[in-house]
């Protein structure tokens, strides 16, 4: 069994179809990224899965179990971290903490999920003067405090600062090599990519591109780019090219391979290939190409 099964689900708003018949598996303490532009269906997925909303079509399992059929205890084993939080504006975060503690079994120690979420600073100051990116760690506390045993975080680091997103990182890395499953949405593709070991890329409701990260990023073609040398004609180079402006780019499989071609040749011209850089395919790229 996954510790995530989505198989053929849909959902519509109002007639509005925001999820058409995915299918995905996450398995216990993988991070898996869930992508796609504004609107894509991300969100909507998530909410289903969280047992927030019910799926019109298909199955959704959570540790086994239908979120909204086992609501209860979907909820004590599951961490979640939504876009739009509700907290009380004229609590300190110790006293938020301290209240949803109240109603979690078995939740860490108070100073323990703010250490966590890089918050012990911040503990005495009243929720409406928290920053964005405060906002969002004090989330991230809240979603910790039950120790869960699988973690939907819908876009965590948004408006946190470098650092506050790198700690982030760390601690979503820690409590998946503890076993946590994490199931993110972000728009942050670099993010996506340090982060994840699987993902699915969301078009419009459905998935237009999914698998292990490394895998198929490895099996889309990297680039090499480089000054087109004065008077050399692009249809000479041993490799076929594409020019915009002065740049030549070249998109291989094996980018190294390309670019000891073009250096080879170049030498042997006694030429330079100014500016020349090797660049692996990146999650961006491949985004950009599955996305209409
Ligand atoms: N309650 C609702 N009523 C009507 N339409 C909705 C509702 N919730 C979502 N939608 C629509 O469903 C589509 C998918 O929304 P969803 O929030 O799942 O997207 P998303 O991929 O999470 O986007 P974002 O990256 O902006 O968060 C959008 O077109 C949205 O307007």
């Amino acid at each position: 069994m996954k510790t995530i099964e989505v198989s053929g689900l849909g959902k519509s708003h109002q007639g509005f179809e925001a999820v058409k018949g995915i299918s995905f598996e996450v398995a216990q303490g993988e991070i898996f990224a869930l992508l796609g532009r504004n609107g894509a269906g991300k969100t909507t997925t998530i909410e289903v899965l969280a047992g927030f909303q019910r799926a019109d079509k298909g199955s959704v399992r959570v540790l086994g179990l239908d979120p909204v059929a086992d609501r209860a205890a979907v909820r004590q084993r599951v961490g979640i971290m939504l876009q739009e939080a509700g907290f009380f504006p004229d609590l300190t975060v110790a006293q938020t903490v301290d209240t949803w503690r109240d109603f979690t079994a078995a939740p860490r120690p108070r100073d323990e999920a703010l250490e966590l979420a890089g918050l012990t600073a911040k503990s005495g100051t009243r929720v409406r003067q928290l920053s964005g990116g405060e906002k969002r760690r004090l989330d991230l506390a809240l979603a910790l405090l039950g120790r869960p045993e699988v973690l939907f975080l819908d876009e965590p680091t948004t408006g946190m600062d470098p650092e506050a997103r790198a700690r982030t990182w760390a601690v979503i890395r820690d409590l998946a090599g503890q076993g946590t499953t994490i199931l993110l949405t972000t728009h942050y593709l670099d993010e996506a990519q340090r982060l994840a070991s699987t993902m699915a890329i969301m078009d419009a409701g459905t998935i237009v591109a999914s698998g292990g990260m490394a895998e198929t990023l490895a099996a889309q073609s990297g680039r090499v780019t480089f000054r087109l040398p004065a008077h050399v004609d692009p249809a000479d180079l041993p490799l076929p090219v594409t020019v915009d402006g002065d740049q030549a780019i070249c998109q291989a499989q094996d980018p190294d391979l390309a670019a000891q071609t073009l250096l080879t040749w170049a030498a042997g011209r006694g030429l330079r290939l100014a500016g020349l850089e090797v660049r692996p395919a990146t999650l961006e790229d491949l985004f950009l190409g599955s996305v209409r």
